[in-house]
């Protein structure tokens, strides 16, 4: 790992990079209670299908320290449970920490919880490392049939930044790059708040050639034939494929599917929901509407600032997923390798 974790559990407090200050600066956050480690969930300084659920398996842990009694388990698994609804890994990892504590004495709860939450890292760390190679491949034949580059669209941020290490959509990236593969990261900056920005803070880090574009230039560029994949994450996929991902996937697997360019999905199988049945039982959050109104930066002198782009009073909407049907996902991209959205119940691991 050439850069500091995004999450650190001490066992008596967890340390995040404070990923609402970034790209413009590396904050990091201690969350010493269970309360400060759901805010910061909700508020996204720490955000990402699968960091937000190592995130609360560590809340969680956090919360048995001082007592570990039934309703003290409840109680930090329901508010941790709370904080977002769409991003399945929260729930999964939630759900495991029930499994592994409520059969316990509470006397043996905070060490098992610490353990749990730690073996959800180190195996987070271990998923996304395979999708890298699993996706390298296809890099790798695209390259070979472009001339040697390859240029890949993505959309919000699927990085180390949102996992613990290599990221699901950027894993194959970082694996094509450190093989020495020629490839190129169209990088939208998905509206509204701005997660194509963290994408190009850790593709710039690690000598990614990118370009930042606005979220509506991406049919455009695919219709003059300057991207060859798009590669996303997401945040829970059904049983049958249809995929939940940052608001804009699904305009961008619609240029894709319309200019014959394959578009996948990278996820580990944390994030397949075999309870949902199709994306029509995918929740999807809706946040704030200040969030569309605002845009978050700096001031000419690097202090954070944010500017107000429109009135209070005007209506706003801002869901923060959308739904892409398994029809327009040409592969899903899991630590067991590249599957048709159709063929996920085949998977070892997979719920029938
Ligand atoms: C590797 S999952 C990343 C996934 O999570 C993001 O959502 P958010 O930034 O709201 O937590 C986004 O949908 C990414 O694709």
């Amino acid at each position: 790992m050439a850069h500091l974790p995004p999450l650190e559990f001490t066992g008596n407090a967890i340390r995040i990079l404070d990923q609402t200050r970034l790209p413009h600066a590396e904050a990091r956050l201690e969350l010493r209670d269970l309360d400060a480690v759901a805010a910061a969930i909700t508020d996204m300084r720490v955000r990402g299908a699968p960091l937000i659920g190592a995130t609360a398996a560590c809340g969680v842990a956090l919360a048995l320290r001082e007592r570990a009694d039934d309703a003290t388990l409840a109680h930090a698994l329901a508010v941790l449970g709370a904080t977002r609804p769409t991003a399945v890994n929260l729930h999964w990892a939630l759900a495991r920490m029930a499994r592994a504590l409520d059969p316990l004495p509470a006397g043996e709860r905070a060490e098992a919880a610490a353990r749990e939450a730690a073996a959800i890292i180190a195996e987070d760390a271990q998923m996304n490392a395979r999708i890298g190679q699993h996706g390298l491949g296809m890099l790798r034949t695209l390259a070979e049939a472009g001339h040697g580059r390859v240029n890949v669209m993505t959309h919000c941020n699927a990085g180390w930044l949102a996992t613990l290490e290599h990221g699901t959509a950027l894993s194959p990236i970082y694996a094509a790059h450190a093989e020495g593969i020629d490839v190129h990261v169209w990088v939208s900056e998905t509206r509204p708040r701005n997660q194509g920005l963290l994408t190009a803070w850790e593709l710039a880090a690690s000598g990614v050639p990118l370009t930042l574009v606005a979220d509506n230039a991406a049919g455009l560029l695919m219709a003059r034939g300057q991207v060859d994949v798009v590669i996303t994450g997401a945040d829970r996929v059904a049983a049958n494929g249809d995929s939940a991902n940052k608001i804009g996937t699904y305009l961008k697997a619609l240029a894709a599917a319309d200019n014959g360019l394959p578009f996948y999905i990278a996820a580990p199988m944390s994030t397949v929901d075999f309870g949902c049945p199709d994306g029509g039982a995918i929740p999807i959050e809706d946040r704030a509407g200040a969030e569309v109104r605002e845009v978050a930066g700096r001031d000419a002198d690097g202090r954070p600032a944010t500017v107000r782009i429109a009135p209070d009073d005007l209506p706003v909407a801002n869901p923060a997923f959308d739904v892409t049907p398994a029809r327009l996902i040409t592969g899903i991209i899991t630590e067991h390798g590249i599957c048709a959205p159709s063929a996920l119940h085949d998977l070892p691991g997979a719920e029938r």
